[in-house]
């Protein structure tokens, strides 16, 4: 398993990270744990900024919340000074919650509905990105309302495709997000935004989706998207447009296999293809957004599970089962995502068998690993996941009525927990039975 940003192992062959001993995070926390190396969180925002410094561009760099959103993590974003992309009321209410500056917060999604809206107006958030002509209308509509008017970027679909798992590539035209050039959607939508009340329309987005290890296609989007934007401003009057955002997508290692580009060289593509088509248009530069998620979260996470069971097929299989799964990262089932292992509490010793870690979910696609190569493992032992700090708390459900792990974050030698494990009393506590259900047992 390759160790990121503090991890190590330490004299007594344990895995560290943060400075802290693994095994003394499951004595105190307990496994499931999802266990984030805060240091290496904090690094990777510093190395985005400090990227986009060498540019000379104006810029903003967004946390796209939705890869790992608490409130102890907005604080953390707030405090390196980035601004915040949420998709949700609920994310953004974690970061109103956590005092996150509204002004820097933006809006996403799809299907944004009128009492998010309102909330997001409320809150006074930085801008909202607009997906659809249904939201365009319904945004101008309550913000004249309440009397506001509120900053949209229009979120455009370039027609460019990535090679990345399907369910994660978004920019292509036939998706469900933002408005398409090609049938002239777009060209509506900044006609119909220019005159539309309570918005003022001050940028494009792009978005061509997730775990992107090349800079093709983010060079093929500005360029598509950056010619837009001046038929925008030359034709279309929209000349409050200053904000050039391109999304997020930047690919992280997993793997050993995994060969992700350093920050600088996504943010040096970026920023010399965003200047070579304002250039040639010659438009003023924008300020440039990115939102990067993962890449700013997942090597960070690495989650400890106990092993339990095991089950050898002789000649075909030996399966070994941890007490977390699909419930605590879908990713394997959802995306066929590939991880690594190491076992936590005897991470010097040298692999000696191939083993397929599963999940305790009830569904035979629920496998963590498959041929993971570990030294023989043994119930009790504990299994480190690397690289799952991103979209594996976010997305993890109660399915099977499995409760959910606590989150820790580790550094200088602490550890803070920063969500607390879920009781099975959590599980039940919305869970209502109508009193005609409890006629036999109140006849009792
Ligand atoms: C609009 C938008 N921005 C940013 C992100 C974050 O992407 P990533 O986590 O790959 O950086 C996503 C998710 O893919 C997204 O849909
Ligand atoms: N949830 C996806 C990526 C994010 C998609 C968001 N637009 C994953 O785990 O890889």
């Amino acid at each position: 398993m390759f160790l990121h940003g503090t991890s190590r192992v330490n004299e007594k062959g344990h895995l560290e990270i943060g400075g802290v001993d693994s095994t003394e995070l499951v004595s105190k926390f307990g496994t499931p744990l999802y266990v984030f190396d805060e240091q290496l969180m904090r690094d990777t925002m510093r190395a985005y900024k400090a990227a986009w410094e060498t540019t000379g561009l104006r810029y903003e760099v967004a946390y796209a919340s939705k890869a790992f959103c608490t409130l102890a993590m907005c604080r953390l974003v707030a405090e390196e000074g980035l601004a915040l992309d949420v998709v949700s009321g609920g994310e953004l209410h974690t970061a109103l919650k956590a005092n996150f500056p509204p002004e820097l917060i933006h809006f996403h999604g799809n299907n944004k509905t009128p009492d998010e809206i309102e909330q997001a107006l409320a809150a006074g958030i930085g801008a909202f990105v607009v997906d659809n002509f249904h939201e365009l209308a319904l945004l101008g509509a309550l913000a004249v309302q309440q009397g506001v008017v509120a900053d949209v970027l229009l979120r455009l679909a370039p027609g460019v495709e990535v090679h990345t798992h399907e369910y994660i590539s978004t920019g292509k035209e036939d998706s469900k997000f933002g408005f398409d050039l090609s049938s002239g959607a777009a060209e509506q939508a900044v006609k119909q935004a220019v005159q539309t009340k309570g918005v003022r329309l001050v940028g494009l987005h792009s978005h061509i989706g997730s775990q992107i290890f090349e800079t093709e296609g983010f060079k093929l989007a500005i360029d598509i998207v950056a010619k837009f934007y001046a038929q925008a401003v030359q034709e279309w009057a929209a000349q409050d447009l200053t904000v050039f955002n391109v999304g997020g997508g930047f690919g992280i290692r997993y793997t050993e296999e995994d060969a992700p580009l350093q920050i600088q060289e996504y943010i040096e593509a970026i920023a010399t293809a965003v200047k070579a088509s304002f250039d040639r248009l010659g438009l003023e530069y924008p300020e440039v957004v990115i939102e990067p998620g993962r890449s700013i979260v997942g090597n960070a996470g690495t989650t400890l599970y106990t092993v339990g069971s095991s089950k050898d097929i002789p000649g075909v299989r030996k399966y070994v089962s941890v007490n977390g799964g699909m419930a605590d990262n879908p990713r394997p089932a959802l995306y066929q995502a590939v991880y690594e292992a190491m076992l936590a509490n005897r991470a010097t010793e040298v692999p000696s068998e191939v083993v397929s870690i599963a999940g305790k979910a009830c569904e035979s696609g629920d496998m963590l690993i498959w041929d993971a190569k570990l030294p023989a493992v043994q119930a009790g032992d504990i299994l480190a996941v690397s690289s799952t700090g991103a979209y594996n708390y976010s997305m993890a459900s109660n399915y099977n009525r499995i409760a959910r792990p606590a989150v820790v974050f580790v550094q200088n030698g602490h550890a803070d927990l920063v969500v607390k494990r879920e009781s099975y009393d959590d599980v039940v506590a919305l869970d209502i039975v109508p009193a005609r259900l409890m006629n036999g047992v109140l006849s009792k």
